[in-house]
């Protein structure tokens, strides 16, 4: 929709013509006078005898005007106020300006006000310092400083000139000891961003080589996996190679000698009987054989020939493993020949049982209904004509007071907000408009203005202004969108609408592992529901797990009704959805080792991804009896990331990072969501590794250059307005909504469903704390051992977390050195939620059992 701009009406040509001759007029006149002065300069000692007398032909002056320039130089320069005279001309030079182009910029009066004071403090200061230039001070300014003199002293006119502009500076440049120091304090914050800018700066450029590094490594670890793929492949074949080739031996003889293994001994053992044998038994095919073999010992390819003509199934076993026992350039027949035999096998088997369906794990699961979801009733964008008129005019407005013509504006109305598109005028340099944001955002009286200046792929320049109804987008307009549908994707996300209303629907896949952030309250939670409600939509329990940890305790607890269908977990822990933040630690590092499994059946089938490995296992050429299995895509969300970091730091950093590393191709990915998404919290090495980053409503500029590695989240307007970015340019999403009652519905329609026998387990993981007692070596003790038995003894509290706050310990090392006064009998065994009992009640017979155990 566009909106055209009304061009303003030129003025009359009459009065513009009036104003040009006038301005024509001062300019000369000031130029005049400026070359007059500058002129007299140089030769107004020469012509002073020469004005004295204007009419006398005969007398000529130096100056450029002649006797009229220099009567003019001596009686401004001389005569008036000396070196400022030079403020007259330059006042009629911008008058002349002003009048002729209106031009808005130049403000002569102003200058003339401005300047008055010097006009007057000058020729007195010049008076007072060089009172001989009489060209400087002019007899005005030598006049009074002569007056001043004998009236207050030199020191006292040195005195009445400093105290003067003094003054001066104060009223004209606001110079008070507030302002100073605010100055003072802005240049300091000023610096303060440009550190951090130029820190961030580093950090970008630190994660920038850390992916190229990361890359290399990766590219270094394919080459390394498919040339010890090759290596294997070649090792196998030898091995079934020499196999097959002393099957052969072995099958030739049996061949020959069978059915009787006695027989086959005597054989053996004894050639020359063998004949005696044979004469004595009577005729079979077997004595053929062996009759053969007697009367040509050396042809024994004589033999084989008779014993395949024998049996056809020999025949192909025995035919390659010939050839190949020949030279090494039948290797590829045998390989060849297994290949499509097990090709043949596989084959066979889709066609006998039809491909490997992970569906029919549950094959009568409904998926839930999209009637489940609510339709909100303004889901249709309101457009309010006035509000677009209004606003479309203040723009135009505000930008053409600083003079920033607009060729063409046009409107676009998203759900909650609308973007102008601005076409400026020729010449018209874009950063000026972006430094005009906050001008524009005031006269638009509005929060959350964004410029996109220019807008990548177009000309133009883009202006976000919410509206003042935003329409809320429903979870059920974007699953249902034909977009979501039909996505040929393998983890299809509908975050929501983007500012043209066209449902936006990305791959997780792709992504790999996303990191989310937004103040408390700005849709985070909404966002996350959105995500998982996506891809419950369009999973089977068979193709997709969740692991889900949520230190808020409240947010994710829903989706514990579907645990025995999307959740996965440790073997041993009773809830799916991890609250504890130290069963965090276990469960990543349990993912680690799935991870590293998953790994060691795709390099085992040959395949580089997931997907291929997936597909290979539903063509039924991956056996179950080798380990391999379908994977189902596993999906790991934090709710608080910022929690979890305060809590365990690098044990839970260190895990998240290497899944982040390396888990996309294993089909593990990670959403990370945060309230805070300060620095420490958000490392650049988890940075690096987290390219899909979405931001909400942030509270300051820095936290979204953190988020996005640029400003903008700290101008959302909140309520799941958001940018999302894969690395490249930012997207304005307005992110689905999906309240709590509808996601209990999700999970309460699949929960009734029949579902596995329990979660999803993760392979088991001991952690550092995980060990029983009986492992625990005293003589290996912890050096603060000591000090941490008379801590507990003295508070008779058995708690790790009075080991972590008072020896300032990591909780890996606190647990340790619990486990350490378990074994030495200090304190009781592991109580659940309770601390552990202490069992040494005072310090005397505590120094005794140290001294024992020393
Ligand atoms: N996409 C959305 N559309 C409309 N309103 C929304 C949207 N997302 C969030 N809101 C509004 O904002 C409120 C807070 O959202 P949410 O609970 O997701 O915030 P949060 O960022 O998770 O906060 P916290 O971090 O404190 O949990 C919601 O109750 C809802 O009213």
């Amino acid at each position: 929709m566009a909106i055209k701009n009304t061009q303003e009406a030129p003025k009359t040509p009459k009065k513009q013509i009036v104003k040009t001759i006038v301005g024509i007029l001062f300019l000369v006149i000031g130029l005049l006078l400026l070359a007059s002065f500058i002129s007299y300069f140089f030769n107004g000692f020469m012509d002073q005898s020469q004005i004295s007398d204007l009419l006398d032909k005969s007398q000529t002056a130096e100056n450029i005007f002649g006797k009229f320039g220099a009567l003019l130089g001596e009686t401004f320069v001389l005569q008036g106020i000396g070196i400022v005279s030079f403020f007259v001309p330059i006042f009629f030079i911008l008058l002349g300006i002003k009048v002729a182009t209106n031009w808005k910029k130049i403000k002569p009066f102003t200058t003339l006000y401005q300047s008055i004071f010097f006009m007057i403090w000058l020729p007195i200061f010049f008076g007072c310092i060089l009172p001989t230039q009489h060209m400087l001070s002019g007899v005005m300014g030598f006049e009074v400083n002569d007056f001043l003199n004998s009236f207050i002293g030199k020191w006292g006119v040195i005195l009445l000139l400093f105290v003067s502009l003094l003054i001066y500076c104060v009223i004209h440049f606001r110079m008070t000891y507030q302002s100073i120091q605010e100055k003072m304090e802005e240049r300091a914050k000023q610096k303060e961003i440009e550190r951090i800018e130029k820190e961030q700066e580093k950090i970008k450029r630190e994660q920038l080589e850390l992916r190229k590094r990361k890359e290399k490594e990766e590219q270094e670890k394919i080459n390394k996996f498919n040339q010890d793929a090759e290596k294997q492949q070649e090792k196998d074949l030898i091995e079934e190679l020499n196999l097959v080739d002393e099957y052969e031996k072995e099958v030739i003889q049996t061949r020959t000698i069978n059915p009787n293994e006695a027989f086959h001994q005597e054989f053996k053992i004894n050639q020359p009987k063998e004949e005696e044998i044979i004469e004595e038994t009577p005729l079979n095919i077997t004595e053929l054989v062996v009759e053969d073999l007697a009367d040509d010992e050396e042809e024994n390819n004589q033999v084989d020939f008779l014993s395949i003509n024998d049996e056809q199934n020999f025949e192909t076993e025995i035919q390659p493993t010939q050839n190949s026992s020949e030279n090494g350039l039948e290797l590829k027949v045998q390989h060849v020949d297994e290949e499509e035999e097990f090709e043949a096998t596989s084959a066979r088997l889709v066609q006998e049982q039809g491909e490997y369906n992970q569906r029919l794990d549950l094959p009568n699961y409904q998926f839930p209904p999209i009637s489940l979801l609510k339709k909100y009733d303004n889901g249709n964008t309101l457009i309010d004509q006035k509000e677009l008129e209004t606003n479309k005019n203040r723009i135009v407005e505000t930008l053409g007071n600083y003079g920033i013509g607009i060729d063409e504006i046009s409107a676009t109305i998203g759900p909650t907000v609308t973007l102008y598109e601005i076409v400026p005028k020729a010449g018209v340099r874009i950063s000026k408009i972006k430094n005009l944001e906050d001008d524009i955002a005031l006269s638009l009286a509005a929060l959350g203005i964004r410029i996109i200046a220019p807008i990548p792929g177009k000309g133009t320049i883009g202006i976000e202004v919410p509206n003042s109804n935003p329409s809320m987008v429903s979870m059920h307009s974007v699953i249902a969108s034909q977009k979501f549908q039909n996505a040929d994707m393998e983890l299809p996300i509908a975050f929501g609408k983007t500012i043209t209303n066209e449902t936006f629907v990305a791959d997780l896949a792709k992504m790999p592992h996303l990191l989310m952030a937004g103040a408390t309250g700005q849709g985070k939670s909404v966002g996350l529901n959105a995500i998982i409600a996506s891809l419950i939509y369009k999973k089977h329990p068979s193709e997709l797990k969740f692991v889900m940890v949520d230190p808020k305790k409240v947010e994710l607890t829903l989706y514990s009704k579907i645990e025995r269908h999307y959740l996965a977990k440790l073997p041993d822990s009773e809830e799916a959805i991890i609250t504890d933040n130290t069963k965090v630690i276990n469960t990543l590092n349990s993912l680690c080792i799935e991870m590293d499994d998953r790994y060691e059946l795709l390099k085992n089938a040959f395949v580089r991804n997931i997907k291929e490995y997936n597909a290979k296992f539903k063509k039924r050429k991956l056996n179950p009896e080798a380990g391999h299995r379908f994977l189902p895509y596993i999906v790991l969300i934090v709710d608080e990331f910022a929690d979890l970091i305060m809590t365990a730091g690098k044990e839970v950093e260190l895990p998240i990072a290497r899944l982040a590393q390396l888990a996309r191709a294993v089909g593990i990915h990670l959403i990370v969501a945060t309230q805070r998404p300060s620095v420490n919290v958000i490392t650049g090495t988890i940075k690096a590794n987290f390219p899909g980053r979405v931001a909400f409503r942030v509270t300051s500029k820095i936290d979204s250059r953190t988020i996005l590695d640029s400003q903008g989240a700290d101008q959302l307007i909140g309520k799941g307005d958001m940018l999302y970015t894969t690395g490249n340019e930012l997207v304005r999403l307005q992110c689905a909504f999906v309240d709590t009652p509808e996601v209990d519905k999700i999970t309460e329609f699949i929960g009734e469903q029949r579902g596995y026998p329990d979660a999803m387990h993760l392979p088991e993981y001991v952690g550092e704390e995980g060990g029983s007692n009986l492992d625990i070596d005293l003589s290996d003790r912890d050096v603060l051992f000591e000090d941490a038995a008379r801590l507990i003894v003295m508070n008779q509290q058995g708690s790790a977390s009075l080991l972590q706050r008072k020896l300032k310990l990591g909780y890996n090392r606190a647990g340790r050195l619990i486990d350490q006064l378990e074994a030495a009998g200090i304190v009781g065994p592991f109580e659940g939620s309770k601390a552990r009992q202490v069992l040494i009640q005072d310090d005397m017979s505590l120094e005794q059992l140290l001294n024992n155990l020393n």
